[in-house]
């Protein structure tokens, strides 16, 4: 591994630390060698990796106090990169969800571009320092080793004003109190899959269901993002793992005013204990609820697909039409029941489902006389980082990294 240029690509989710290496053979070529990721954070934590043919190169479980949160398992994860297969990338591409107002595009970081992404700690709890703690490490380790920063917010950057505005006084605006959209890497790496894989639909009117832990869907309109059910923050939209997803901001004035609540009681309440795991009390993580018998765990399910038709009517009525609709993500790519709950659900838009390709995950899971052909497309945040990680790097010289290296 240690003789060729490789890129290390870095993205904590709310329920995963994920994780490629790449190398870069000639020109702009990459080729993966290991995927990995861990999983089930604080519910059930493994580790899988696979090698450049799929084989695999690590699986481990861990009891759940092991890999209690983000940072543990960026901990195992760092470590066994390091200390067991000996990596020495030649960069570094990282996720960072919120790149605010300014960041429509990847940046090579430094220190100053790490205070100015320090702000918005506040406004993406669940990711943001767990994207600026290993950039800092990295910085401070290896100061002249390039590190990319890849925004979740930057392929929305093409909304309208309507679109990126709420109706509150302008100056909140000005200040960037806006609708960012997240899960854009996911888009971007969508919107540039469809030519190949659907090129009939590629560049009409698309919606796609990000449905992780954190979840989302975007209105894809010639491949461009032109609605997003995720606002200021990556809490507004669809109900999540542990976030309600859209909630009336007066129930934000009831806790404070009615139940005394902190400023940071609110914030935890909202990003770690409503969603799924809020409302099922049973868990945040989608296959332990469709496992359980608990009716509570079937109310969070139902509410779940319920909010994903609402939003789709939404989204639809953006686009003014649909002629596409693309699952992806962990539940999207991997939960067949929830596909077919939600195509259901959209049966009034002339949807129905092939249900034996939708048992078998595969590409097209629609029946060909469905009026609208619904996909699963599962995505590869990872690749684009690395794209984008390496056509920075084009533009500056290696020497320094490949001297860092060799250190
Ligand atoms: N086979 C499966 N069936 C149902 N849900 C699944 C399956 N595999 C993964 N998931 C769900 O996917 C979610 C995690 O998705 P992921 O996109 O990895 O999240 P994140 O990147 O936000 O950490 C969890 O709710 C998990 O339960
Ligand atoms: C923005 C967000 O919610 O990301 P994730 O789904 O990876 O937690
Ligand atoms: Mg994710």
């Amino acid at each position: 591994m240690t003789a060729m240029d490789t890129i290390l690509v870095v993205n904590a989710g709310s329920s995963s630390v994920k994780f490629q290496i790449f190398s870069v053979e000639g020109e702009g070529i990459l080729r993966r060698q290991i995927k990995g990721q861990i999983d089930g954070i604080a519910s059930r934590p493994r580790l899988r990796a696979s090698g450049a043919n799929g084989e695999t190169l690590a699986e481990r479980a861990y009891p759940i106090e092991a890999v209690a949160d983000v940072p543990a398992a960026m901990e195992i994860a760092g470590s066994w990169l390091r200390d067991e297969l000996r990596i020495h990338p030649i960069a570094v591409g990282h996720r960072v969800v919120h790149g605010g107002p300014d960041f429509d595009r990847p940046v090579s970081i430094d220190h100053g571009v790490v205070a100015r992404l320090e702000r918005f700690v506040n406004l993406a709890p669940l990711h943001q320092p767990h994207n600026l703690a290993p950039i800092r490490s990295i910085l401070a380790g290896f100061p002249s080793l390039p590190q990319v920063a890849c925004f979740d917010t930057a392929f929305h950057r093409t909304h309208s004003a309507v679109a990126d505005h709420y109706a509150i006084p302008h100056h909140l605006h000005a200040e960037g109190v806006r609708r960012y959209g997240f899960h854009g890497l996911s888009y971007e790496y969508v919107a540039k899959t469809l030519p190949r894989i659907a090129p009939d639909i590629a560049n009409r009117r698309v919606i796609v269901a990000h449905l992780g832990s954190g979840a989302s869907m975007c209105a894809l309109n010639e491949g461009r993002s032109v609605e997003s059910t995720m606002g200021f923050t990556a809490l507004d939209g669809l109900p999540m793992g542990t976030r309600p997803g859209q909630l009336d901001p007066g129930v934000v004035l009831y806790l404070i005013s009615e139940k005394g609540m902190t400023a940071s009681n609110v914030q935890d309440l909202l990003y770690r204990d409503c969603g799924l795991k809020g409302l099922s009390g049973v868990s945040n993580d989608m296959r332990e609820l469709e496992a359980s018998e608990d009716a509570k765990a079937k109310l969070a399910i139902d509410y779940f697909v319920y909010r994903i038709g609402l939003n789709a009517g939404m989204l639809a009525a953006a686009l003014q039409g649909l002629d596409a609709f693309v699952f992806t993500a962990g539940i999207g790519e991997n939960s067949a029941t929830i596909r077919a709950r939600v195509v259901e659900q959209l049966g009034w838009l002339g949807i129905s489902l092939d249900h034996a390709g939708n048992s078998r995950n595969s590409r097209l899971i629609s029946r060909s006389e469905s009026r609208i052909p619904v996909y699963v497309v599962p995505t590869d945040e990872e690749l684009m980082i690395a794209q984008h990680t390496l056509s920075l790097l084009m533009k500056q010289p290696l020497s320094n990294s490949r001297q860092e290296r060799a250190s």
